[in-house]
């Protein structure tokens, strides 16, 4: 068969998922797609958990002598070119092409956007086992880690061993509204492809440059568990020389925009790890806040947050992880202060307190179908430290998990951060 000149070929995007953040990625992307026609397709596909959505009768959308009741969402949003439930309010590009077919929304793809709550990849990776392209690459916006009998793992790598494919990460201070109304923000991408994705060579001295990806640290731990796992083990298609290059400049141009500024390194796990463990932290926060206990309070459990975040990665990750990740890019330090400030987890757990009401009560009443990040990352991040016999060395995240649990009261914060005391 004739080879195919070099980048002959587009690379297709697909959006999987399609919630309040997965939806905004997916006008981000589709509005570069559009704007940089020759190193991709301009179509994006982007797969929608199909549901049956009534059309408020406050939204602009609804029309009472023509109301058809409630319709297929991708109907709805191929339709309105808007996702009414997930995003409302904000007028989607028209190359963005609702999906509720996953392996036909795939099909093609060389490049596979993951965002969805975390909760769901799993089962969805499952069902595109031996239904992509062979040499597709994946980028993870999902804030959360994997726990399971075998370890704490991050989705970029779950994902990317799942698949049989390279996964990066992509995560900041980036509430969903707030880009899609397109004011200003900045986020950073992961990405460290096999070095044949790369003609041109990623920037030497970016942390944690390692064209394999992270490596594993700890494999030995109290009570046989492995402790965090992490990749870098894929047996990698190699990309096509038909398609353009996947190096930082050309991942770039695909989430870049004047409103969206995008840093590239190489710190998968970095990236990963602060886009999850600030959920934990956020909860935290909002609960200190709930209390009316001011600034002070909620400025000391980010503080510790942020510590305890570093601490976190280095114990588990040790040398893939660089501190730098969570001190100076937006997935750090920059996500933590946005999530305290106005974030779901933060929110929701400032209400909880205030009303006396359980988190998940407050979830279901608010979001609309969102899903709250935090709770279960709190109960995963647990799991695994009690397992590695390392709960105490985590003040806060333990301290979070035991409210959430009911076993302690947010009043009593101060004295768990306190605990050696
Ligand atoms: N929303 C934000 O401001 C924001 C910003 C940055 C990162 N994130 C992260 O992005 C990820 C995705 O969050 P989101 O805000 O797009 O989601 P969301 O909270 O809006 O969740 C709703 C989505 O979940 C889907 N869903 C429901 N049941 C499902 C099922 N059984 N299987 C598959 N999908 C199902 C719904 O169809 C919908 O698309 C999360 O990890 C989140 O932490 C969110
Ligand atoms: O609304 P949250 O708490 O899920 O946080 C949203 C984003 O992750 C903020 O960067």
């Amino acid at each position: 068969m004739a080879t195919l000149a070099p980048n002959s070929k587009k690379h297709k995007v697909c959006i999987v998922g399609s919630g309040n953040w997965g939806t905004t990625i997916a006008k981000v992307v589709a509005e570069n797609t559009a704007q940089h026609a020759d190193l991709f397709e301009q179509e994006v596909q982007m797969w929608v958990f199909q549901e049956q959505y009534q059309i408020p009768k406050d939204s602009k959308h609804f029309d009472e002598k023509n109301d058809k009741g409630p319709q297929k969402l991708t109907e709805l949003i191929n339709g309105l070119h808007e996702n009414v439930k997930y995003l409302p309010g904000i007028p989607l590009p028209k190359n963005i092409v609702a999906n509720p077919d996953l392996v036909d929304a795939v099909k093609d793809a060389t490049i596979l956007v993951f965002n969805l709550p975390h909760q769901f990849i799993a089962k969805t990776c499952e069902q595109l086992q031996g239904k992509i392209v062979p040499y597709a690459r994946g980028i993870s916006c999902i804030k959360g880690v994997a726990v399971s009998e075998s370890g704490c793992e991050l989705f970029s790598d779950s994902i990317g061993q799942k698949l049989g494919i390279y996964c990066g990460a992509l995560s900041g201070a980036n509430i969903a509204t707030e880009v899609a109304q397109e004011k200003f923000s900045e986020t950073t991408v992961a990405y460290a492809p096999p070095s044949q994705d790369s003609q041109q060579p990623t920037p030497a001295g970016t942390p944690g440059a390692s064209p394999k990806g992270s490596q594993l640290d700890l494999t030995k731990l109290n009570d046989g568990v492995k402790g965090a796992k992490s990749s870098g083990k894929v047996n990698l298609t190699p990309l096509p020389s038909e398609y353009p290059s996947l190096h930082h400049a050309n991942v770039k141009k695909l989430f870049h925009r004047p409103y969206f500024h995008v840093h590239l390194v190489n710190d998968v796990v970095g990236v990963s790890l602060g886009g999850a463990l600030k959920n934990i932290v956020a909860l935290g926060a909002g609960f200190v806040d709930g209390l009316g206990w001011g600034d002070n309070a909620k400025a000391a459990v980010m503080r510790v947050g942020i510590m305890e975040e570093v601490k976190f990665g280095k114990t588990f990750f040790g040398d893939s992880v660089q501190t730098e990740t969570f001190t100076e890019q937006s997935c750090g330090v920059a996500d933590l202060i946005t999530s305290c400030s106005g974030g779901r987890n933060f929110r929701c757990a400032k209400m909880s307190v205030k009303e006396g009401k359980p988190i998940g009560e407050i979830e279901e009443r608010e979001l609309n179908g969102q899903k709250l990040q935090g709770t279960s990352t709190a109960y995963e991040v647990n799991s695994f430290l009690r397992k590695v016999g390392k709960e105490k060395e985590f003040p806060l995240f333990t301290a979070v998990y035991l409210i959430l649990e009911g076993k302690h009261k947010p009043e009593e914060i101060p004295a768990l951060l306190n605990a050696d005391a």
